[in-house]
């Protein structure tokens, strides 16, 4: 309690308010001075992305949003993980109610993630594989912390990036790169990441990347918002429709992929190498 009242009282004086009160599993804070939110995942140990985080993350969105936010900074707060992915857990042995919910709600917020008004950074401050990729690709710049790797690895698991993953790629690395990384599911490292265009700067921790991400959203402060936005909005509109237009037919085939026998016993063996890996 004292903690916490220590902190918002340095929030308060550093100009920074705290806004999602409720939210466990993100926090959402504003910078009054530049009107810059910061969202930082908080879902120990690795913020895999299960349907709670989804939530939050789906609210918090709405929240910068209906908070007139002039930018958004998606991070984590913890320094080695930025977000593992999908919970592998939702799509093991799944309740079929609760599978579908999980994955209309992913559809939710990446729709969301990758329409907002506001500019978007990812400050990348751990790995990012998979669904962690996919948040960080679905930002308009990213900025990654040295000796971590990111990438969409499904096939190494036995499963399959959906369309919409894949077309999050292209649009930031093309057509032959994401070919040979996807069929490969290839982890790139930071450097690499930066050769191939994946991530736009590489930075030495998250302090600086916070500073370098606040810099960018400053880049359009003489900027007419809603010119910047709408703009937005007719470049990533071919790759939004492609989904909001199918969105039942993506939620049967994800549903009939990952319910498969082989799939499963995949899912099955990489939650015991993870495992195994985690008690060595
Ligand atoms: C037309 C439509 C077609 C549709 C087709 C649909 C097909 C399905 C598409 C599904 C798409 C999926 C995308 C995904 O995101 S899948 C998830 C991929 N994620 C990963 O491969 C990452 C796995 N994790 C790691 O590599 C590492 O954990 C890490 C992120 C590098 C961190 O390493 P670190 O050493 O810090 O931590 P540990 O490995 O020790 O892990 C700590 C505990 O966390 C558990 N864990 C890790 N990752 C996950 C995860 N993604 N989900 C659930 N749980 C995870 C791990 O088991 C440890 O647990 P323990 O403490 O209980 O042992």
């Amino acid at each position: 309690m004292a903690l916490l009242c220590f902190q918002s009282l340095r929030m308060l004086r550093s100009g920074i308010r705290c806004m999602s009160q409720n939210a466990q599993l993100v926090s959402l804070t504003v910078n009054d001075k530049t009107g810059v939110a910061t969202l930082s995942l908080q879902r120990p140990p690795v913020n895999s992305l299960n349907l709670e985080l989804l939530t939050e993350i789906s609210s918090a969105l709405t929240e910068a949003t209906d908070n007139n936010s002039r930018g958004l900074i998606l991070t984590s707060t913890n320094d080695g993980v930025f977000s593992a992915g999908l919970d592998i857990l939702e799509m093991y042995k799944p309740n079929l109610d609760r599978v579908k919910e999980f994955w209309t709600k992913l559809q939710e917020t990446w729709i969301k993630l990758y329409q907002t008004a506001y500019p978007t950074v990812a400050v990348i401050n751990g790995h990012s594989p998979a669904g962690g990729c996919l948040l960080a690709l679905s930002c308009e710049h990213r900025i990654m912390v040295k000796n971590f790797t990111i990438g969409l690895n499904e096939t190494r698991l036995g499963i399959v990036a959906p369309p919409w993953f894949i077309a999050s790629m292209v649009n930031v690395i093309g057509q032959r790169q994401s070919e040979r990384a996807l069929t490969l599911g290839h982890m790139f490292t930071t450097e690499e990441a930066k050769n191939v265009g994946l991530i736009d700067e590489i930075v030495q921790n998250k302090a600086e990347g916070t500073t370098q991400a606040e810099a960018f959203i400053q880049k359009f402060a003489k900027i007419p918002f809603q010119a910047r936005s709408l703009t937005k909005t007719w470049l990533r509109n071919k790759t939004v429709e492609s989904l909001v237009k199918n969105r039942e037919d993506d939620l049967n085939m994800f549903l009939q992929v990952v319910t498969q026998p082989n799939a499963q016993e995949s899912l099955g063996h990489y939650i015991q190498s993870l495992k195994n890996k985690a008690t060595k």
